[in-house]
């Protein structure tokens, strides 16, 4: 209830992808729009600098709601607003509110985007007295001006969306945001603050400030930051201009700045950067799958693939755990692997690791404990490179067939009666992002079977430490000593 319902429920056309999930009535935007004035005359109250070209207004492309425009002629190279990081919502806001007193040593599943939201929800509770007041009004409610994010949709639409990418989204989000609530409860339960109970919101409330922060916020210095003004800038094809942290002039500290990458003219809307990101990453964050780049829908595609050294048919668990927590590693690690099929070395390193097994099993012995791991960096053998390749493929082949579900699913889901325009938005979104990730997934997999049959051309440990150990050519006359065969003798450390 901290949250109030759109004044008009989320009306959807049949306008194509995200543009539909955005589509919103003219009333809702000047709901927001109407508390633009307001908010404009609070930015200048609280500091916010450089900010004398640019104003808030509805855009021209459906389904985006708000956005900056320009009021003046901007050249590039001209900053166009410096918020100072006192007024942003990050985690030192948090720290210095009341809330800090209660979080303690917490550490959220999400991250900091669940400390944050629950500052949103705290200042939303104190209402007309927060300082943050018309901030909040300002922000869009679920499904108002194309606020969409995968936390709103329904368990259907999560399940298509958890066959559509390598990233388990149902993990890393869903359920973390479910648990971080818990803890919240339970720690506002023991005590609540100024006035927020355990009851004051619930989790569709939680939802909506973690989609808020998580959608309208940039990381800078080493945490997110919730700008207020420029939480209002769209994402723009090619833009470069991501904020950046910078300085508030002679009197004042820092503040987050965005610099235009591009001259406007009066009237246009001043697009940004919101960083490099894959589709994942744009869905998690901003709740929107961009467009492939224009002409091939492969090429900028990224996902990231998970493998871990689990104990099941691996008799040489203990040891690579052993070897693990040595070096203070995890037994199961992220790759990202991209259209232009070139292998993160990292990637490589760690599967023959967890492929160590049979005659390379050797290296696991309590001699090589502290370099084993540096060994993996080259090709350990035949046998653990084709292992490896294997791994690969079979994890690419594995995701690929999750691709081929998820259309099932989706064809399920959009021939049903009644179907939603908001759902079909969000499952073009879904088919656009396995597209993008297929491009990846099936370049690394082309490379792993490339890697395969060249595999008899490499050269392994046992090889190298042959040549480092100068035995590796033919035996020269000094060699031959005596007659019992045997080679020299020599300090050599076997
Ligand atoms: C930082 S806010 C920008 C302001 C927002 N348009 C508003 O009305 O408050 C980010 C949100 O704007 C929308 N958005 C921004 N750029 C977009 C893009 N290129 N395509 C689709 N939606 C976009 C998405 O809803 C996203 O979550």
């Amino acid at each position: 209830f901290l949250v109030p319902a759109p004044t008009i429920a989320s009306a959807c056309s049949s306008q194509p992808a995200m543009a539909a999930a955005a589509s919103t009535s003219s009333t809702e935007t000047q709901d927001r729009a109407a508390v633009v004035p307001q908010l404009l005359e609070w930015c200048n109250k609280n500091g916010i600098k450089d900010a004398s070209k640019i104003t808030i207004g509805p855009v021209s492309q459906a389904g985006m709601g708000l956005g900056l425009v320009a009021t003046a002629p901007i050249k590039q190279g001209e900053t166009l607003a410096t918020v100072p990081l006192n007024l942003c919502f990050s985690m030192d806001s948090v720290r210095a509110s009341p809330l800090g007193k209660v979080i303690g040593e917490f550490e959220p599943a999400l991250g900091d985007a669940s400390l944050i939201a629950l500052q949103l929800l705290y200042e939303a509770h104190m209402g007309p007295k927060s300082k943050y007041a018309v901030y909040i009004k300002s922000l869009p409610r679920p499904g108002q001006d194309g606020f969409d994010h995968p936390l709103f949709w329904s368990t259907a639409e999560q399940g298509v969306l958890a066959k559509s990418s390598t990233r388990n989204l149902g993990e890393t989000l869903i359920d973390a945001v479910a648990e971080d609530y818990g803890w919240i409860q339970s720690a506002l339960a023991r005590g609540g603050i100024s006035g927020l109970q355990a009851d004051s919101f619930d989790l569709s409330d939680f939802e909506w400030a973690v989609a808020v922060v998580l959608s309208r916020s940039f990381f800078a210095e080493n945490g997110l930051r919730l700008a207020p003004l420029l939480d209002m800038a769209n994402r723009g094809e090619g833009c470069t201009n991501e904020p950046q942290i910078g300085g508030l002039g002679i009197f004042g500290g820092k503040g987050l700045k965005v610099i235009a990458d591009r001259d406007t003219d009066k009237g246009q809307e001043i697009v940004i950067s919101y960083g490099p990101k894959s589709g994942i990453e744009f869905l998690e964050d901003h709740g929107f799958v961009p467009p492939p780049l224009e002409g091939n829908a492969l090429v900028g595609g990224m996902c990231s693939l998970t493998f871990k050294i689990s104990p099941e048919g691996d008799r040489f668990y203990d040891d690579k755990e052993d070897v693990m927590g040595t070096l203070g590693l995890p037994m199961a690690f992220s790759f990202d692997v991209r259209s232009d099929g070139d292998v993160d070395p990292e990637m490589l390193q760690f599967l023959r690791f967890l492929k160590l097994g049979g005659k390379d099993a050797f290296l696991l012995e309590a001699v090589f404990r502290n370099e084993v791991w540096r060994f993996m960096e080259l090709p350990v053998s035949e046998a653990n490179e084709q292992a490896v390749d294997e791994v690969i493929i079979d994890a690419c082949t594995q995701a690929l067939a999750n691709f081929a579900e998820a259309e099932v699913l989706t064809d399920e889901l959009i021939q049903k009666e009644g179907v939603s325009p908001l759902t079909i938005a969000r499952m073009e979104a879904l088919a656009r992002l396995r597209e993008s990730e297929k491009g990846a997934l099936v370049a690394t997999q082309a490379w792993a079977n490339r890697d395969l049959m060249t595999s008899d051309l490499k050269v392994y440990y046992q090889e190298r430490r042959l040549e480092e150990l100068q035995l590796s050519g033919p035996l020269t006359d000094d060699e031959y000593v005596d007659g019992s065969g045997g080679r020299r003798t020599s300090n050599l450390d076997w």
